[in-house]
Formats: C-alpha cells, sequence, structure tokens
C-alpha cells in the first residue's frame, strides 16, 4: 500500500469573479522513503493541491470531489482533531518563506520545543532537549546557544532549517516542501537540499513542489508535471527529463536555463496559463499548443499510458485521435537529443 494515495481530487475556489477550477482531477500516490516532484509554472495548483493534501485551504477554497488516504487512512473523512495529529505529526510541511513562517517574539528554541510538545508526548526540559537535537539534526552548528537566539537572528538558509526541523518534531513519514529553497542563494540551496537528500535516506517521503526543474532533477524520483489544474504528465525523474511526452513539459524544459546559455528561453512557451475561472475547452493547453489540432479545442485528453505504464501524459497523441506526429526535440547539456514521439 502507498503511504499517500491522492485519487481524483477537486478544488474550486468560490470568487466574485466566479468558480476557479483550481484543481481538478487530481491523482497521484507516494511511496515511503519516495520523493516526488511537483513542477508547473505559477499557478499550476501546485500549492493548492499540497494544502488540499492536509485539509489546509482557506475560504474560499473547497475540496469538492476526490479523496486522500494517508497510509490507509482517509483524512479527508477524518476529525479535526485527527487532522491536527496527522498534520505536523507523521505529516511535517516547510512552506516558502520562513522569515514568515517563524514567530518574531519567540526564541528559535521556544518554537521548536512548542511544535515537540504539540506533536510528542515530550514536555518541559525533555522537549527542550529535543529541540535542540533537531536543531542539530538539521545542521545549525552551535544548536544549544542557537536555541536561545530569535528568528532575527538566523539567515534566511538557518530560519528555513528552522523550519525542517519543526517539520520534523512529529518525526513523520511524509515531508511536504513547497518551494524550500526558492529566495535562497544557489550555495545554500544546495545546502538545503543536501539535508533533505539525507532526510529521505532515513525513509522520509518528500513531495517538494518547485518551479525549478534543476532542483527536481537533482533530488526526485518521480515528477508530476501540472498545467492549469491538472496533471498533464507523470513519469520516473529520469524518462520525464530526457524523454518527455507532453508537449507542455517539453516546453519547460527547452525553458530551463543552462550555464553558458544567454539567450532568454525563459519564454520558450509561448502565452500565459488560462484563466481557470473559465479553462479552455478540451485539452487545457490547446492554446499554447504548438501541435494543437482541432479535436484538440474539443476533447479532454486523459492521462494516457505512452510507451511505458508508468510513463503517462494527457495529450491526444497517446490515443490516436491526432492526424499528425508529435516530434519534437529537448536540449540537454547542449545535445540535440530528437525524438519522435507518437
Ligand atoms: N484564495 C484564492 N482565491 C481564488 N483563487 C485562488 C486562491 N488561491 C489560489 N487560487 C487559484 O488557484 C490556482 C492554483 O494556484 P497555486 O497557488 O496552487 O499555483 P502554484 O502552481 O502553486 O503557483 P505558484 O508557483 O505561483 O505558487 C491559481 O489559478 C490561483 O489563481
Amino acid at each position: 500500500m502507498a503511504l499517500l494515495e491522492v485519487e481524483d481530487l477537486d478544488v474550486r475556489f468560490y470568487t466574485e469573479a466566479g468558480v476557479v477550477r483550481a484543481v481538478d482531477g487530481l491523482s497521484y500516490t507516494l511511496d515511503r522513503g519516495e520523493r516526488l516532484g511537483v513542477v508547473g509554472e505559477s499557478g499550476a495548483g501546485k500549492t493548492v493541491s499540497a494544502l488540499a493534501v492536509l485539509d489546509l485551504l482557506d475560504e474560499p477554497g473547497r475540496i469538492e470531489g476526490g479523496t486522500v488516504r494517508f497510509d490507509g487512512e482517509s483524512l479527508l473523512d477524518a476529525s479535526p482533531d485527527r487532522l491536527r495529529t496527522v498534520r505536523g505529526g507523521r505529516i511535517g510541511m516547510v512552506f516558502q518563506d520562513p522569515e514568515t513562517a517563524l514567530n518574531p517574539v519567540y526564541t528559535v528554541g521556544e518554537q521548536v520545543s512548542e511544535a515537540v510538545r504539540a506533536h510528542t508526548d515530550r514536555s518541559g526540559d525533555d522537549a527542550h532537549d529535543r529541540a535542540v537535537a533537531l536543531l542539530d539534526r538539521v545542521g545549525i552548528p552551535d544548536p544549544t546557544t542557537r536555541a536561545t537566539q530569535y528568528p532575527h537572528e538566523f539567515s534566511g538558509g538557518m530560519a528555513q532549517r528552522v523550519l525542517v526541523a519543526m517539520a520534523l518534531a512529529g518525526d513523520p513519514d511524509l515531508l511536504i516542501a513547497d518551494e524550500p529553497t526558492t529566495g535562497l542563494d544557489v550555495t545554500v540551496q544546495a545546502q538545503l537540499l543536501e539535508l533533505l537528500d539525507d532526510l529521505a535516506a532515513d525513509d522520509l517521503a518528500v513531495q517538494l513542489v518547485s518551479h525549478d526543474l534543476g532542483i527536481v532533477a537533482e533530488f526526485c524520483d518521480r515528477v508530476l508535471v501540472m498545467y492549469a489544474g491538472q496533471t498533464v504528465e507523470r513519469a520516473g525523474v529520469e524518462d520525464l527529463f530526457y524523454d518527455p511526452k507532453h508537449p507542455y513539459t517539453a516546453g519547460l524544459l527547452s525553458a530551463v536555463p543552462r550555464i553558458g546559455d544567454d539567450r532568454d528561453r525563459l519564454s520558450t512557451i509561448p502565452g500565459v496559463t488560462p484563466d481557470l475561472s473559465a479553462p479552455p475547452p478540451g485539452c487545457r493547453f490547446h492554446t499554447r499548443c504548438p501541435y494543437a489540432e482541432d479535436v484538440c479545442t474539443k476533447r479532454d485528453p486523459p492521462l494516457a499510458t505512452t510507451d511505458d505504464v508508468t510513463h503517462r501524459a494527457a495529450c491526444l497523441a497517446y490515443t490516436g485521435d491526432l492526424d499528425g506526429e508529435l516530434t519534437f526535440s529537448v536540449e540537454i547539456d547542449g545535445d540535440d537529443d530528437r525524438g519522435e514521439r507518437r
């Protein structure tokens, strides 16, 4: 049994401008110790789906359908008390922007101790000792002294380590990290990824939400690509990066800036993500897809098997509905690796 099973998850935001279909029919699983990357442009639904898994959506967001099972237990049916136990306990969370996630008026030690008290039987000195051990575990030097200091005395990278320590307080089986390294400089990013790598080696499953494909390529086992609230491709990390099957993924990959590449490639996929209160009919990507045919404006592509059952893509090219061939080239390390897709 998978550790996390998300099936057919639908999230809507009821706004004055209309109903925003932020997540539509999202399904995926995550095994123990596995690292899943969730990628896609801004507005794809990465954060909203991570929050929905934990039933943490704020108004006007609502989960309209689907199931979330964690270790066999249905989280969306769980009582608020039970959810609070699982959340931050068996599922740890780290979000972007550590400075705002920490409370400026309490010491770091107090905040980590509080997380320990909330998610374990420890209290008093015992909780404090555990907090110091956690700060040590996440690579904060001189943790005893650092525990007495306030968040403003920590750099961005060190503050993010504190948040990881708090997420580990309940000894979780799953860590959901949403853009955990965004805003940090490259060296600090690498150090933080090394920490996550080390933690995942201890059988912690990680769902890493990121718009940074380089980080995902380096860290993850499997990748889910989201576009406009839906999964467009799902594959093992190597298959996805070396042999993408969806035109959107191919576009994202060619938009990754590479060392020594001074062209502005970030605008490789022309157009913008659609307004999710009125998504385009048929394939949501058809308005930006260079391969789109008439049928793409009418038929919603299922997440179909490509040449491998574990490699799926939501494109009519894999249901036999396209007249033309899907052929795109992906440059990996400067090599032009041309592939035929059908
Ligand atoms: N409070 C809200 N009210 C209305 N719509 C919302 C709200 N929060 C999110 N959405 C919509 O949900 C969709 C998904 O947003 P989400 O933040 O999950 O995207 P994302 O992929 O995480 O992007 P980013 O990388 O910018 O965080 C977007 O279209 C967004 O406009």
